[in-house]
């Protein structure tokens, strides 16, 4: 492809993604390359990355489209990308959208003047309101104030970088060390991730799914502040576990691992679909420990299974706040009422699975999201509306789980971020049924 060709090709995604605006960006990115199937490999990652770049710094972008008077469409908001993102000047751009079959029209008079203001801009410019200069939706700055305090700009500088491919070695067929050396000899160099033992970190994007050690089993994809929340969990040998959200399975993999196929774990969701996307993911990793159960409306399965389960983990349903370096639409796509309704939803789960939890036993909270009111206001609820369990203080559970040291964590629960831990922004509560 040309570089106007990619051009035409990242306005006609970002016009596609914006056609759809509830629907995740990478399922439209999906379809869009799936009916362009002449656009090759190196140029679809070009044009996918400057559609994802766009979307990474909508707000920003929006913003100094309209200071020079453009319409906020795809057009334009490639070509502030260009100048404000990519270094473009105005020749650059005009060269870039010269007209003719696959490439952009020209520049019209206006936009040649306005681009000519953009050059020079700072991306993120010390006259935008806060929210946007932090790249935050409004209604997000204050929870991620009271969230991140002094490192909130370094936080949300951090939400804007993308995330690297962790990979998580599975004890159950393999060594970390083992699976680095399956990879290396497929030519994937790895290197172990910080905190978890059993994490292997890609700093670029790679093939993994079409290499020998994923179709053995030996590594899944899981982002390392997943697998912590897994470690966190404290799953041994011989316990009973539940995984009440467990959508695919992708927690229950790694809880597994930690039971070595000793004692039992089922994994629940009300999505049937999701936890068919199960089935061939635990025959690859080899659990053989589990099993699977979708809860339907009227189910009489909690009450049947009142203080059976050592460990309940619930993978709450979030707004996924923290990961928005991964999703950068999604920034735009959630709303406050997003953040009310899942709340809810959060509350009453937790109250259904707390009846779960045998005496002793342990009901583990967990979101990827950096909200307080998915969070600490949601655990503090909890433990108000239940005396018959206490909050099991991090830095416990963590030498109880691991011998590897503790990520650095500010309050009671395993709170972890993008800048200070380079994981995704996750939230985790243990807390114990009291003896
Ligand atoms: C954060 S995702 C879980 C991800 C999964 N644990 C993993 O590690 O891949 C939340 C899951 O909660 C499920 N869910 C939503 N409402 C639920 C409910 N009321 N009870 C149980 N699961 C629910 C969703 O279908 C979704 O799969």
């Amino acid at each position: 492809m040309t570089p106007s060709a990619r051009i035409a090709a990242a306005i006609a995604l970002v016009a596609d993604v914006d056609a759809m605006p509830r629907r995740p960006a990478d399922a439209t990115a999906n379809d869009f390359f799936r009916t362009r199937r002449y656009i090759g490999s190196g140029d679809r990652r070009a044009v996918a990355e400057r559609a994802w770049g766009v979307l990474r710094q909508r707000l920003r972008l929006t913003w100094h489209l309209q200071q020079v008077g453009l319409p906020v469409d795809a057009r334009h908001l490639v070509m502030a990308h260009l100048v404000l993102a990519e270094g473009w000047t105005l020749e650059g751009v005009e060269q870039g959208y010269p007209g003719g079959r696959f490439n952009p029209p020209p520049l019209d008079p206006g936009e040649r003047k306005a681009v000519a203001a953009l050059v020079g801009r700072q991306l993120a410019s010390s006259d935008m309101p806060e929210a946007i200069r932090l790249n935050l939706p409004d209604w997000a700055l204050e929870s991620f104030r009271a969230r991140f305090g002094e490192n909130l700009p370094a936080e949300a500088e951090a939400m804007n970088a993308s995330a690297p491919l962790d990979l998580r070695a599975n004890l159950l067929r393999t060594t970390r060390e083992q699976a680095a050396a399956a990879l290396a000899a497929e030519g994937i160099p790895t290197e172990p991730t910080p905190y978890s033992p059993w994490g292997l970190r890609i700093p670029d994007r790679r093939p993994i799914l079409a290499s020998k050690a994923f179709a053995g089993g030996l590594i899944e994809i899981q982002d390392e502040g997943s697998q912590l929340i897994a470690l966190l969990t404290g799953a041994k040998p011989g316990m009973r576990v539940a995984d009440y959200c467990a959508g695919a399975a992708g927690k229950t993999l790694a809880v597994a691992a930690t039971m070595a196929n000793k004692g039992r774990i089922v994994a629940c969701d009300v999505s049937a679909t999701r936890l068919e996307g199960a089935v061939k993911r635990l025959r690859r990793a080899g659990v053989d420990n589990a099993e699977r159960h979708l809860l339907e409306p009227g189910d009489r399965w909690v009450k049947r299974r009142a203080g059976q389960f050592d460990r309940v983990l619930v993978d709450a349903p979030c707004t996924g706040t923290g990961t928005w370096r991964r999703n950068p639409d999604a920034r735009l796509r959630t709303t406050p009422r997003d953040v009310t309704e899942l709340a809810a939803k959060q509350h009453d789960i937790l109250d259904t699975t707390a009846s779960l939890v045998a005496k002793g036993g342990r009901l583990v909270y967990a979101t990827c999201s950096v909200l307080p009111e998915e969070n600490a206001a949601q655990v503090e609820g909890f433990l108000s509306r239940h005396p018959e369990f206490e909050l099991v203080p991090f830095a416990t559970a963590w030498a109880e789980a691991s011998d590897a040291p503790a990520p650095e964590v500010d309050g009671p629960w395993m709170q972890l971020s993008p800048h200070r831990h380079g994981t995704d922004g996750f939230f985790t509560a243990v807390l114990q049924r009291r003896a």
